[in-house]
């Protein structure tokens, strides 16, 4: 459904790559996650994808169309919806729905059956103005304009960013039962812990594709045992821990500090050091990694 060939894309005066040599597949059916932080390439991908622009070199194609000589088949065939609102703010909720269903020359009657999980949800508000819905209602309505056409793809340009926890794990679970119809969707976050809910997943940062992998793939594949640690004085701990030059890595995660040893040290040495520095109440256990402490081991390798 999706197949990217060594593409690049620079900005006009820009000096670097704001993509660098992307190639990626998703196939039909797939739940794919595009990750990576602000400012990664993930818009810029899903502009050329959408044939919103042009890239500087290399090839991509979508359902089987190509992105710069099948513009227009492309847009009839695809749902897209942008990072930022797009909707019409003036509109009300079934305005904006009727229009878009409009101009793909449908009916919202003619579909609804795909949209009715979630517009069921905005029914009740469905005369109050776009502008005026909260942002979990937003993300709803502008999902059901992007899919009100039946598209065969559906790109999702950080559908969840600034969504409440709440409305994001219920959007998480439309596009689960929206891949159970067979739709395939490519989705972009800069959350990790969304990964979990793709069937794979690709991480993007500076522009380049770091790896694609399925969540467990990614879990499975973290190389060093791992540790987390807590102690009265959180901040403190992380500092010290830090300047001992005994670990690998160490990263604050809630309420705990996750860790890796270099070579050779041990968790007894770093205990006796913390003790040194006047740590007091110290706990620890060796855990398994999530998809998060993944990602950020394969973020340091660039
Ligand atoms: N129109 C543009 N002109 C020049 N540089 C741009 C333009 N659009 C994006 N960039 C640059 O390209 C890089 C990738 O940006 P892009 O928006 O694709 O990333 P992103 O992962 O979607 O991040 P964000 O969530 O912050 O939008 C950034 O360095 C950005 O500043």
């Amino acid at each position: 459904m999706v197949e990217v060939q060594n593409l690049h894309i620079r900005y006009k005066e820009q000096k670097d790559f704001a993509l660098h040599d992307i190639n990626l597949n998703v196939e039909k059916g797939e739940l794919f996650g595009l990750i990576g932080p602000d400012g990664a390439g993930k818009t810029s991908l899903f502009r050329i994808l959408a044939t919103l622009l042009l890239p500087t070199s290399g090839r991509a194609s979508v359902m089987g169309l190509d992105v710069v000589k099948d513009i227009y088949a492309i847009r009839r065939k695809l749902g897209y919806m942008p990072g930022r609102f797009s909707l019409y703010q003036d509109l009300s909720v079934e305005e904006n729905l009727n229009f878009f269903a409009t101009l793909f020359e449908t009916t919202v009657e003619e579909n609804y059956d795909l949209v009715k999980d979630i517009y069921i949800q905005l029914e009740p508000f469905k005369k109050r103005k776009a502008g005026q819905l909260s942002g979990g209602m937003k993300q709803k309505l502008a999902l059901c304009c992007a899919l009100i056409h039946k598209p065969e793809l559906l790109l999702l340009d950080e559908p969840t960013t600034g969504v409440d926890t709440v409305s994001r794990k219920e959007f998480w679970d439309m596009l689960g039962k929206l891949k159970k119809t067979g739709l395939t969707i490519l989705v972009s976050t800069p959350y990790m812990d969304e990964a979990s809910r793709c069937d794979r997943v690709a991480l993007i940062q500076n522009g380049k594709i770091l790896s694609v992998d399925t969540p467990k793939g990614i879990i499975d594949s973290f190389p060093y045992p791992l540790f987390q640690i807590k102690s009265k004085e959180m901040a403190k701990l992380h500092k010290d821990m830090i300047e001992s030059k005994l670990l690998h890595s160490a990263h604050i995660f809630g309420e705990w500090n996750h860790l890796v040893f270099n070579d050779g040290n041990t968790m007894e040495q770093l205990i006796d050091y913390l003790s040194l520095k006047g740590h007091t109440n110290i706990v620890w256990k060796e855990i398994a990694a999530g998809i998060e402490d993944c990602f950020i081991e394969r973020m340091r390798d660039l």
